[in-house]
C-alpha cells in the first residue's frame, strides 16, 4: 500500500484549540495527511487574547526537529510563530537538510493584537528564512512589515506579492485580504503570474486562527502533490467554509470549524 502523505508544522500553541499547532493538526487530519508537530513556544491564549508565552530553549527546538526528521518522511512543512532570532537560526540550519515544500505563515501579531514575534527578529526572518520558502502567506499588516510599505488597494496587494518574490526571494507569495473590507480576495504570485482567489466576506467575528488554518491546508495539499495554484484554491474553499460554519465558542473572536466541509455539517 502506498504510504500516507506526511506533513509537519513548526509553530506555537493555542490551548483553546483555534490557532497555532492545534489548528494545524486539525487541518492536516481533516484533509487526510499524517500530521506531525514541533513546538516553538507554549502560548497561554484563548479567543480573547494572549495571556503569557514561554519560548522553548533552542536545544529543545533542535531536539524536536531532529526527532522528526531523523525518523519520519516529510512531504511538506509549514512554519507559524517563530518568536525570536535564536529559534529562527535553529530552523534555518535545519532547513538545509530538508527538501520538501516549505510554506511560511509569517505570524507577527495574534488576531487580538498581541505581538507574537520580537521586533528585531523580523529582519532575520526576511533575510534568512523568506528566501528558503516555497510560499509565504502574509496578511496585509505582515506584508507591510516585510516590505516596509503601505498596502491599500488590490493592485498594491498584487505588487506586494511580486516584490516578496522578486526582491525578498520567496518562492511564491500569497497576500491575504482578510483585513480589508468587501470581498475576501487573496492574490498569489508564483513567479510567473498573478492568480486571484475570491470569496464573499462572511459576517462573522470567528476568525481566530484563519491564517493558521489556511496555510496548514495549503501545506497539506502540497504534501499530496497538488500544484501550488490548485493547493491554494482548495485551501481557500476549506478556510471559507470553516469561517462560514464556525461556532460562537469563547468570549472573544471564536475559532473556525475544521469539520465544515463534511456533508453532515452542510445538511444542518
Ligand atoms: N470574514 C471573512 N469572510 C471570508 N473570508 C475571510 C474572512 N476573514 C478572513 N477571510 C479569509 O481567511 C483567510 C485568512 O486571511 P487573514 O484573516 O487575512 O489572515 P490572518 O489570519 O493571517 O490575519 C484569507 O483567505 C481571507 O481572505
Ligand atoms: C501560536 C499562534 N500562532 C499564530 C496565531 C495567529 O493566529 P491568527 O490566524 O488568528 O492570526 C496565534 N494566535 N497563535
Amino acid at each position: 500500500m502506498k504510504r500516507i502523505p506526511c506533513v509537519l508544522t513548526i509553530a506555537g500553541t493555542d490551548p483553546s484549540g483555534g490557532a497555532g499547532i492545534q489548528a494545524d493538526l486539525k487541518t492536516f487530519q481533516e484533509l487526510k495527511s499524517y500530521g506531525m508537530s514541533v513546538i516553538t513556544s507554549v502560548v497561554a491564549q484563548n479567543t480573547t487574547g494572549v495571556k503569557d508565552v514561554h519560548h522553548l530553549p533552542e536545544h529543545f527546538l533542535q531536539g524536536q526537529l531532529n526527532a522528526v526528521s531523523n525518523d519520519m518522511p516529510i512531504d511538506a512543512f509549514k512554519t507559524g510563530m517563530i518568536a525570536n532570532k535564536n529559534m529562527m537560526k535553529v530552523i534555518s540550519e535545519w532547513l538545509s537538510e530538508v527538501k520538501a515544500p516549505y510554506v511560511m505563515d509569517p505570524v507577527m501579531v495574534a488576531q487580538s493584537g498581541d505581538p507574537l514575534i520580537e521586533k528585531e527578529a523580523q529582519a532575520y526572518l526576511k533575510e534568512y528564512l523568506v528566501p528558503r520558502t516555497t510560499l509565504v502567506t502574509p496578511n496585509i499588516p505582515e506584508a507591510e512589515a516585510l516590505l516596509d510599505k503601505s498596502i491599500e488597494s488590490e493592485s498594491d496587494m498584487q505588487e506586494a506579492a511580486k516584490m516578496i518574490v522578486q526582491e525578498l526571494g520567496a518562492g511564491a507569495a500569497l497576500i491575504k485580504g482578510g483585513h480589508r473590507k468587501g470581498k475576501a480576495i487573496d492574490f498569489l504570485y508564483d513567479g510567473e503570474r498573478i492568480h486571484s482567489y475570491e470569496a464573499e466576506r462572511i459576517d462573522s467575528s470567528n476568525t481566530h486562527g484563519t491564517g493558521c488554518t489556511y496555510s496548514a491546508a495549503i501545506t497539506t495539499y502540497l504534501s499530496q502533490g497538488y500544484s501550488l495554484p490548485v493547493a491554494v484554491k482548495e485551501a481557500k474553499f476549506f478556510v471559507t467554509e470553516a469561517i462560514r460554519h464556525s461556532f460562537d465558542l469563547g468570549k472573544g473572536s471564536g475559532p473556525t470549524n475544521h469539520f465544515a466541509r463534511r456533508e453532515e455539517v452542510f445538511k444542518q
